[in-house]
């Protein structure tokens, strides 16, 4: 998963990481663009140095069942100037479903903004992150929920949307659209 991380995100091709599929992306981003070799999830290596991935301080090692963090939850667009703000039809806020039991380290979060990695969706205390872009990259996108639970035949959920529509070479001309408000 980490390599295929790492071949998207260097050879521009569209990526969509679901829940751990954004925590791989972090992961492989700390690793290659930070050089901190040693990254890690405290999922598999929870005495790495570099945990950029950790366990939700709510949750409860031994008792497994019922300390997911479960359920729709909120997430609030950072700015509005991001590829997923304009595939939720420039909503300020959406509510996903979520099932996790780890989330991005908040402390390493400025460092990988710092070196061009974007938060663009957080939760409501602005320190859980919930969706990731790479700025210059036409579809470099990870989530923390996830969109499959909402996504309906006919009526795809807006990440898969935009996966779609960059890998078929459609998202500039949707994104056109969005800004003039013809849909
Ligand atoms: N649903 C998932 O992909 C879970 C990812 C990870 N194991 C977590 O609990 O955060």
């Amino acid at each position: 998963m980490i390599l295929a991380a790492k071949y998207a995100r260097e050879n521009n091709v569209p990526y969509l990481g679901i829940c751990l599929g954004m925590q791989i992306s972090v992961i492989e981003f700390a690793r290659s663009v930070l050089r901190l070799e040693k990254a890690n999830s405290e999922e598999f290596d929870p005495h790495t140095p570099d945990l950029v991935v950790i366990f939700m301080p709510e949750g409860s090692k031994t008792h497994m069942g019922s300390t997911m963090r479960l359920g729709s939850r909120k997430t609030l667009f950072q700015t509005p100037d991001c590829i997923m703000s304009k595939l939720y039809n420039n909503s300020k806020h959406v509510d996903e479903r979520h099932r996790h039991r780890y989330e991005v380290n908040p402390e390493v979060v400025g460092t990988l903004e710092e070196a061009g990695l974007r938060f663009v969706g957080r939760d409501e205390t602005g320190k859980r992150m919930e969706i990731l872009e790479l700025p210059g990259h036409p579809f470099y996108v990870g989530v923390q929920f996830h969109p499959e639970y909402k996504s309906r035949p006919g009526r795809p959920s807006a990440p898969f949307l935009g996966l779609i529509m960059a890998a078929t070479g459609q998202l500039e001309a949707h994104d056109k659209t969005q800004q003039n408000g013809s849909i």
